[in-house]
Formats: C-alpha cells, structure tokens, sequence
C-alpha cells in the first residue's frame, strides 16, 4: 500500500510553550477515509494545517505523496498543495467571486475548458442545493451556503488528498449526510480523505472510514463501526 500521508513522530509547538501536537505517529494509504475526531482544542485544526502544508512541524518527519515535506524548498510546496483539496473551518471564499467563480475556480487554474466547467460546477452546485444560488457572492450567502460552496470548490478538481475541517457544522442533518456521501463517492474515485469532526453521527455514514481520535495533541485510534453501532438515530437513519 501506498502512503499518501506519513507523519513519524511528530510535534508542534506554538511559541514557547507546551507542545500542542506530541508524538504523532500515522499513515494515511492511498484510497483511505479517515475521521479525526477530539474534542475542542486537542489539535484537530494544528494537525489538519501541518497536512495542507500551512504549517511546518517543530520536530519529526513528514512526507505527502511520498516526499519529505519538512525540508522542502517552500517553493515546491505550491505544487504539491494543487494536489490537496482542502475545506477551511472559516471557508475562505473569494469574496469578489460568484458562488460559480469560486467553485470553478481548481479547473481554471487547472486550464480545463469553460464548457467542461459550466457543466461541473452547475451539476456540483445542484448537488450542494445551491442551484439558485450561483450567481450569488459568499457575503450574501449563510454560514451554511459558505460552507457548501467552499466543500464544492475543495472537491471540483477530484483532489487526490482532501482534507476538511468540520466541514458540515453550519448545515443541517440532512445536508451533512448528503455532503458526506459526496465524500464517500469521492472516496471511491481514488481520493484518500481526511475529515475532522466532533460529530459520531456523521462518523457513521461512512462505514468503510477509520477514526484518529486526539486527546490532547496525542493521537488515540479508534475505529468508526464501535461508534456506528451505537447511535440508535444512525440505525433509523441508515
Ligand atoms: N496560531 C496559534 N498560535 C498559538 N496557539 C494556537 C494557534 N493555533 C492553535 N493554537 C492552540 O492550539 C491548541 C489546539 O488548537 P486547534 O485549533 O488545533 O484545536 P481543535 O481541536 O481544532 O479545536 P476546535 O475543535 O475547537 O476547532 C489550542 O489550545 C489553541 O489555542
């Protein structure tokens, strides 16, 4: 199997105080689907930053489609962060761009023809429920259409990592189900995905997926079908 993610003992620590992130020790195979679960402030976000190569680490070895991103010349990390989809906690939209704009936005960068990207973006919008909301700029739009556009824009290109971060907290029940099968479908086209979340439930639609558990910068693994058993919701729902 191949690791798209490998971190080997790895820490991170903010100015001069405790470590945040210790010891972490994971692979992520090529093709997985993984929950980070925690509970607020153990590092979800820390970990996710040092994976989408925002941040790098204070100690240990990264690597991320089999090379060592830790003593990278940052000039090559844009390369390799095209290669990521990513879902920020706080969207980052492009605020003067359309809903359509900001989702096209990984195929024009990518050169895909714009007949190829009218038929996409529409399809992908509609998936979201965003079809009437196209034409629409993110400050017009809810938390929760931000959230939507910004899940759209991180999956249109077919990233070969996704990583998101509480990407269904602005969103209903049944939207949070319906973007987790958007994950899942991905997930099956060969994209390994990574997808923080407090949420069990959510957890449980992915019944394939393996959960990484932080406690307080330290990672416990767990397995998401313990979890998925045990809902009653989740069992109607399902
Ligand atoms: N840039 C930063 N500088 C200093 N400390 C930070 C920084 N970013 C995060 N921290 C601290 O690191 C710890 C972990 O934060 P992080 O955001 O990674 O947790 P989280 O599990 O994602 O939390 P939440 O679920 O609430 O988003 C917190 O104590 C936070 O205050």
């Amino acid at each position: 199997m191949v690791s798209v993610v490998r971190f080997e003992n790895v820490g991170l620590r903010y100015g001069t105080g405790a470590e945040t992130l210790r010891d972490l020790n994971f692979a992520l195979e090529e093709g997985s689907f993984h929950f980070l679960s925690g509970s607020s402030g153990a590092g979800k976000t820390s970990l996710l930053r040092l994976l989408y190569l925002a941040q790098r680490p204070s100690r240990g070895f990264i690597s991320l489609f089999g090379e060592d991103v830790v003593t990278m010349a940052r000039s090559r990390l844009p390369a390799l962060r095209r290669r990521i989809g990513v879902v920020f906690q706080d969207f980052r939209l492009v605020s003067h761009l359309s809903a359509f704009d900001n989702v096209a936005l990984p195929l024009r960068i990518a050169g895909v023809g714009e007949t190829e990207i009218n038929d996409h973006v529409t399809e992908l919008l509609e998936w979201v429920g965003l079809a009437g909301r196209s034409a629409a700029r993110p400050a017009t739009l809810s938390g929760g259409e931000q959230q939507r556009v910004a899940i759209a824009r991180a999956v249109i290109g077919r990233p070969e990592l996704l990583v998101a971060d509480e990407p269904t907290g602005n969103v209903d029940q049944d939207m949070a189900f319906r973007l987790m099968h958007l994950f899942d479908e991905l997930n099956r086209l060969g994209t390994t995905v990574l997808v923080a979340t407090h949420d069990p439930l959510l957890m449980s639609r992915v019944p394939s997926a393996r959960t990484m558990r932080l406690e307080r910068g330290r990672l416990i693994n767990g397995d998401t079908r313990d979890i998925a058993a045990q809902p009653p919701v989740a069992r109607t729902a399902s």
